[in-house]
């Protein structure tokens, strides 16, 4: 099977307190549109059936936009709905045990409040870590927040992907970037969002924006990549497949409905509004 890829910039987790009325998969679908690359159900107060329920239509979304889909808390739901893996917190199951659970092809996040906890998780195996809450947040009252401070320490530190996470809005995300986090993760922020694509959009902007190292969000620009909106600086297209990684793999690409050779890549532009699509061949032959 192998680990799913998890180069995820933006996360956005359930919260269905924060949109009542409006179902979790179309709430979730939206986030996922705007340009959240990574999922978790997260919900406290439901029964385990309806979590698996919930795990199971959210399984079937996060498939179709080829997003990770992580558990929060329960091991069991995550193998049960086939899962792509979990998120665990300081109380919950230890890395060690969950790992053993779960084994190598299943993503563990863990979430830290401090640098200690974080190279903790980091020297036991964990994909990646969340640092937070870097703001007091009502989804979890009563945690003292970390602060920025927290974030340059994980950055200076930490050598495996961390998120940012904690009471973070389009109002202060630049505060989060600016102390060194290139992931972001959000819950009311998205989901109570009147418009959940729109504000994952904006999120993706900024978040790309401090990315592009030096770039200014006036050089990125809107593409359609395989039907996904996406926000780029590359130049070119050869510029653009580096980007996402694909330099060394067999694939062809299709620029606004027709294939460009190889040769070509270099020398063509990536244009605002370009339509894109990146065809991968998996397999030898
Ligand atoms: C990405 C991410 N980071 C942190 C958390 C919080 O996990 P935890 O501390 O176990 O608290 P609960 O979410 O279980 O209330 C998270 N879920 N996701
Ligand atoms: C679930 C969770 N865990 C946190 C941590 O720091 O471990 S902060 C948090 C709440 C995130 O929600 P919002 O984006 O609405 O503030
Ligand atoms: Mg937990």
């Amino acid at each position: 099977m192998g680990k799913p890829n998890i180069t995820f910039r933006l996360y956005a987790i359930t919260g269905e307190n924060y949109h009542p009325g409006r179902s979790m998969v179309s709430v979730m679908e939206q986030a996922i549109r705007g340009g959240a690359d990574i999922i978790q159900l997260r919900a406290k107060d439901t029964s385990k059936r309806e979590l698996l329920a919930q795990a199971y239509a959210l399984r079937e979304l996060t498939r179709r936009y080829d997003v990770p889909l992580l558990i929060n808390d329960h091991i069991d739901v995550a193998l049960a709905a086939e899962a792509d893996g979990v998120h665990l917190g300081q109380e919950d199951l230890p890395l060690a045990e969950a790992r053993r659970i779960l084994g190598e092809d299943r993503i563990i996040g863990i979430s830290t409040h401090n640098i200690a906890q974080a190279l903790e998780a980091q020297a036991g195996g964990a994909d990646y870590i969340g640092v937070g809450p870097v703001y007091p947040t009502g989804t979890k009252p009563g945690r003292q927040a970390v602060t920025t401070d927290y974030v340059r320490e994980a950055a200076a530190q930490v050598r495996i992907p961390f998120v940012a996470i904690g009471g973070i809005t389009l109002d202060n995300v630049d505060a989060v970037l600016e102390a060194g986090a290139t992931r972001i993760c959000a819950v009311s922020a998205i989901v109570g969002s009147d418009q959940p694509a729109e504000t994952a959009r904006a999120f993706k902007q900024r978040i790309r924006a401090y990315n592009a190292h030096g770039a200014s969000a006036s050089s990125l620009k809107q593409v359609l990549i395989n039907g996904r909106q996406e926000w780029t600086d590359a130049v070119t297209i050869a510029g653009l497949v580096e980007q996402y990684g694909l330099g060394a793999k067999r694939i062809v690409v299709e620029l606004n409905g027709v294939i460009l050779a190889r040769e070509a890549w270099l020398h063509t532009s990536v244009d605002e509004g370009a339509k894109l699509e990146l065809v991968h061949f998996v397999g030898g032959g």
